[in-house]
């Protein structure tokens, strides 16, 4: 089954059942809280199972006049029902050993009658029951369907507790939860509908059969009666006989039985094992109240308040994606008027946002552009070029809007020849990894009409950078300028806060310089963060990695004439200062727990590295970084040799591509596959920062240098984050 129908039956049995599942949570938890504060009272003052029958029913019947009943409560608590000596009936606690009574049993507190009938009716009597019936049989789906939909997303049932992709706040606890209270919400739900079946007398009645015993003979043998032999805590409730007739007897309801036991000897008379039923009946009613244990009740009150919260959440991302499936420009030419066609396959939203502003930019350079989904793909009368993104869900499968695409496209003549090109996005967390953008790639390939303008490329997790890379040279190729404005970046709202200017080195050969800059407001940073400088009448922030050395924010920056952001950054005098934005870049932070750690980095790439160097100086660390020259490292050549002089586990290894052997830090990595292979089989990190394009040199390295290990994959070291990147 498609993951679209888990997730539509999912929502569907939501909506249909929210009041009402609000109302049974709610309640759920108020009444969850009942056992506890009972517990609270404190009554069970002994061992119940070092306390004979017989030494309670002595103790009883020498202090009142007459003994109705006694109950031992799951709570540990013993209650009687007596005849005091001023002739009043009392329901009361009492110390099992010595009758003493402990206090009266109180009526119930009227928050929990009121809230057990909502629970149970809803106040509607039968056809209340029945609702909240069928609504514990819906929640039982609810839960099934959540946590298939829950194996799909994190890759199958094993991956089940495995890391949760980030998220915003309402969606990854959704998931957490979820995982959590899957167990106890089942139980909930399914010892409601046996409660339910219960009540409508749909399950088998079987009646008591008692059988006379033999034992009357064993008591006399042993010498030991009943109440000799047995102890409070196997005891559910014993009615008293009404007389001293010996033919009236104790009744005596055990934990899987009745029986009748002789007032004056205290043999077992008869008795009747509980059927099945019963037993379940008792089961039920106990998982499902939390009545005699703190622990589960405490467990049942969260899982209830957990309901609540999935609702609230499973709103919310209702919300977001409806909100993110943008319906297609309202400004759009007839489909066979255009010559670009937009093809985009998304279930969240996010693909199609990224195709609304490819639409845009093309729109705006005067392009007839018609952008829909990869299931409408039909014949465009004027089509010359088609461009995919898509999306990619469950084990490689198309998202809903693109699923009949394959299906379609076999049965479409397009009547020009079309340059086409895929643009796939997905995440490396899944072993599938963009598997529809492949899919779709190669049905285009083996389609005579069409032809490649860029090969398939891939976008992980929604990267922007990656996607304007495309751009660019999806621009390039085409020769059309492109300006693609993603409304993400104008949404950031980061705090801007005063930065002091303390120090700044000259230009060194490549252009580039160090600046200091001490934080003028209290804010937590590690190195690896980033400051977003915003650079006079610029929309967009312009990101640099700090290095944290000793409270001050250090970057390396190189200036480039056109650069507003670090000319601006360049041209501050020392002393003044400046504002911008701290953002905390959490999958860019020094590993903790990890054995050793590669540092990668080309040029300006080494800052946040110099801060790691400084604030780490009990893990093994190799540091790899390639300038242009010999006289590029000078600007760094005093942070390293700080590092160097208190960091006896760092290694240095650098390369030239101007001068030496040339070489490229790719092909300095590539001289050590031992050292990469070894660190990253011991549980090491690798960690890359510097240009986009050294990433992609590295990552090939790296796969080839994987290539020849068993253990070792690409997708599983960024899974384990046992790979960080951050390329620009
Ligand atoms: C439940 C689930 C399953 C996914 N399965 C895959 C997958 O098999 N392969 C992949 O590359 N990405 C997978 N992804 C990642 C999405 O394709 C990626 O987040 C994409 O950017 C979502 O785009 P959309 O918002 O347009 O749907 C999955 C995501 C989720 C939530």
């Amino acid at each position: 089954m498609t993951i679209s129908v888990w997730r539509y039956s999912h929502f569907l049995l939501a909506i249909v059942s929210s009041l009402f599942l609000l109302i049974a949570s709610v309640t759920g938890v108020i009444l969850a809280m009942e056992p506890i504060t009972h517990q609270a009272k404190g009554y069970a003052v002994t061992d119940l199972n070092t306390v004979s029958v017989g030494t309670t029913i002595n103790a009883l019947q020498k202090k009142y006049d007459e003994v109705f009943e006694l109950e031992v409560e799951p709570s540990g608590f013993v209650k009687a029902s007596v005849l005091t000596q001023d002739l009043e009936t009392k329901d009361i606690y009492i110390d099992p050993i010595t009758s003493e009574a402990l206090g009266e049993v109180p009526e119930r507190p009227f928050i929990y009658s009121f809230s057990t009938n909502l629970h149970r009716s809803l106040f509607l009597k039968t056809i209340g029951r029945v609702f909240v019936g069928l609504i514990s049989l819906i929640l039982c789906f609810i839960a099934v369907t959540g946590i298939v939909l829950l194996a799909k997303r994190q890759g199958g049932i094993k991956k089940l507790f495995a890391k949760v992709q980030k998220e915003y706040f309402e969606m990854r606890y959704h998931v957490v939860l979820s995982r959590w209270f899957f167990i106890p919400i089942l139980i909930v739900a399914a010892t409601g509908v046996y409660l339910s079946a219960e009540k409508f007398d749909l399950l088998p009645k079987t009646p008591l059969l008692f059988e006379e015993s033999t034992s009357e003979t064993a008591a006399h043998a042993t010498g030991k009666s009943f109440f000799e032999t047995t102890t409070l805590n196997e005891i559910r409730s014993i009615a008293f006989p009404f007389s001293e007739d010996p033919e009236e007897y104790f009744q005596v309801s055990l934990q899987d039985k009745e029986v009748k036991v002789h007032q004056v000897t205290g043999a077992v008379v008869s008795s009747a094992p509980y059927p099945f039923v019963t037993l379940a009946s008792r089961l039920s009613l106990a998982l499902h109240t939390g009545e005699g244990s703190v622990l589960w009740s405490i467990v049942l009150l969260l899982a209830s308040a957990s309901i609540v919260f999935f609702m609230y959440s499973g709103f919310v991302m209702t919300l977001k994606r409806l909100k993110n499936t943008k319906k297609p420009p309202i400004s759009m030419p007839d489909k066979d008027r255009c010559e670009y066609v937009i093809l985009v396959g998304s279930e969240t939203g996010k693909t199609y946002t990224f195709a609304q502003s490819f639409f845009n930019a093309l729109t705006h350079s005067g392009k007839k552009v018609y952008l829909t989904e990869l299931n409408n793909y039909t014949t465009f009368e004027a089509a010359r070029h088609v461009i995919v993104f898509t999306a990619t869900y469950g084990e490689g499968e198309a998202t809903t809007n693109a699923r009949k695409f394959e299906t379609i496209f076999s049965g479409v003549q397009q009547p020009h020849a079309i340059t086409y090109s895929v643009v796939g996005f997905g995440s490396l967390e899944y072993p599938d990894y963009c598997q529809f953008a492949i899919k779709v790639d190669g049905l285009l390939q083996m389609h005579s009409n069409f032809q490649p303008v860029l090969p398939l490329y891939k976008i992980n997790n929604s990267d922007i950078s990656d996607f304007k890379n495309w751009i660019k040279k999806w621009s390039e190729v085409m020769r059309i300028p492109l300006h693609v404005e993603l409304s993400e970046e104008k949404k950031k709202k980061l705090k801007q806060l005063p930065f002091k200017v303390v120090k700044r080195t000259e230009l060194n050969i490549d252009d580039t310089f160090i600046i200091h800059l001490q934080p003028l407001k209290k804010v937590t940073f590690v190195s690896g963060d980033l400051l977003h400088i915003f650079p006079e009448g610029s929309t967009i922030s312009r990101p640099y990695s700090i290095a944290k050395i000793e409270d001050t924010l250090v970057l390396s920056i190189k200036k480039h004439d056109m650069g507003k952001a670090s000319n601006l950054l360049y041209n501050l005098p020392l002393e003044t200062t400046i504002h911008a934005a701290i953002e905390t870049n959490k999958h860019f932070h020094f590993p903790k727990k990890n054995n050793s750690v590669i540092l990668i980095a080309n040029g300006t790439g080494i800052a946040p590295f110099l801060g790691m160097l400084h604030e780490n100086k009990e893990v093994e660390i190799h540091l790899f970084w390639g300038g242009r020259t010999k006289a590029s490292v000078a600007i760094y050549q005093q942070l390293l040799d700080l590092n160097l002089s208190v960091q006896n586990k760092l290694q240095l290894y650098t390369c030239f591509s101007r001068e030496d052997n040339k070489e490229y830090v790719q092909d300095l990595v590539a001289k050590h596959p031992q050292l990469i292979l070894n660190s990253l089989k011991n549980n090491g990190c690798l960690m890359l920062c510097g240009s986009l394009s050294m990433q992609h040199g590295v990552l090939e390295t790296l796969e080839v240098l994987l290539a020849s290990s068993e253990t070792l994959q690409m997708d599983d070291l960024l899974f384990q984050e046992q790979l960080k990147m951050d390329c620009y």
